[in-house]
């Protein structure tokens, strides 16, 4: 198998299509970008380019509306990523410990709705993974989200499926641990640059995303990824793509034969910089908070040690929280 250097694009028509080939043939594209590189950008996803469109307007209406309505539902504790983060009050690569000025970004989350009133999602064990929504008063807006929500965690069903065949796994193998997921979907606006970033600051720092994978639809370039090689490569703008990559806990689960890798978002070039705005749509995708993430018995050579413990998809989660906020107290999350 060759190590990519750069981001491959893979069509899932193939999957869809659900011929045992097609779908192994997908699978082992997919298990070669995640080996190599972590991230890959699919086509033929099935994701409505209508919704895309109607989620992205309604996004940037809420964005444009002054700071003080935005705060109106604001982000309402460190542990409980809803609503809205102000520009410079996040920075991504606190979370690798290493000090760097607040990323120039803005942000609007939020978490499963209509939760179930059961002891999984409203006991104690649930902490504050299915906190309410809040949304501000725009027509649309809560309908455009939901939708946009229950259209990813379906995709990230058929990923994690495409995964499980790509890690010689039963295809259902993941599906039990994330029927009850405590993902996170958030919009981020990059506002034009007026004034120069400081030192080191840049639209995201480099880190590497938290959970089982990320699906990111960006609306310009920006986004790069740092390859084996130890470069930084653009991840190609792709009409009617969306990126996925890979996050931590998938690294820990395949006992590193996945990577996790690092990525950033740039600033855009000084001549554009002034008018230059991004939005990105983002689905962090994470499995059930008592999923258990141990090392699957594909991943382990015969004589080979697991390198990580065995721990829940919500403990790895929270352990994340307590990381950013023991370090500099900033409202830090990827
Ligand atoms: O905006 C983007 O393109 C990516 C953002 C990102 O990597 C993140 O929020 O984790
Ligand atoms: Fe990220």
């Amino acid at each position: 198998m060759t190590t990519l250097l750069s981001v491959p694009i893979i069509d899932l028509a193939p999957y869809f299509a659900g011929t045992a080939e097609g779908k192994a043939g997908v699978a082992t594209k997919v298990d070669e970008a995640c080996r190599s590189i972590g991230f890959l950008v699919i086509t033929n996803h099935g994701i409505p380019a209508e919704l895309i469109a109607r989620v992205s307007q309604l996004s940037r209406q809420f964005f444009d509306m002054p700071l003080a309505e935005k705060r109106k539902v604001d982000r309402p504790r460190e542990d409980a990523v809803r609503g809205y983060s102000a520009v410079g009050e996040e920075g991504l690569s606190y979370s690798l410990e290493e000090a760097a000025p607040g990323d120039l970004k803005e942000s609007f989350s939020i978490g499963p709705s209509h939760v179930p009133d059961d002891d999984y999602h409203r006991g104690p064990a649930a902490g504050p993974h299915f906190e309410p929504n809040s949304w501000p008063p725009i027509d649309g807006f809560r309908e455009a989200y939901e939708s946009y929500f229950e259209a990813m965690s379906d995709l990230s069903r058929s990923l994690m499926r495409i995964f499980a065949l790509g890690l010689a796994l039963p295809e259902p193998f993941f599906d039990d641990k994330i029927d009850r997921h405590i993902s996170m979907f958030r919009v981020l606006s990059y506002p034009p640059q007026r004034e120069a970033p400081l030192p080191g600051q840049l639209r995201a720092g480099a880190h590497s995303d938290y959970g089982s994978l990320t699906i990111v639809l960006p609306d310009d370039k920006g986004l790069q990824v740092f390859n084996k090689a130890g470069q930084w490569v653009d991840v190609p703008q792709v009409q009617g793509g969306l990126v996925v990559n890979i996050a931590d806990l998938m690294m820990q689960w395949t006992n590193d034969q996945w990577v996790s890798t690092l990525h950033r978002v740039v600033n855009p070039p000084f001549e554009v910089a002034s008018t230059n705005r991004r939005q990105s749509l983002v689905f962090f995708h994470q499995p059930n908070y008592d999923a258990m993430v141990e090392c699957l018995p594909s991943c382990l050579a015969p004589g080979e040690q697991p390198k990580y413990a065995p721990i829940s998809s919500g403990d790895h989660l929270t352990s994340k929280f307590v990381k950013q906020t023991t370090f500099g107290g900033t409202k830090a999350v990827a």
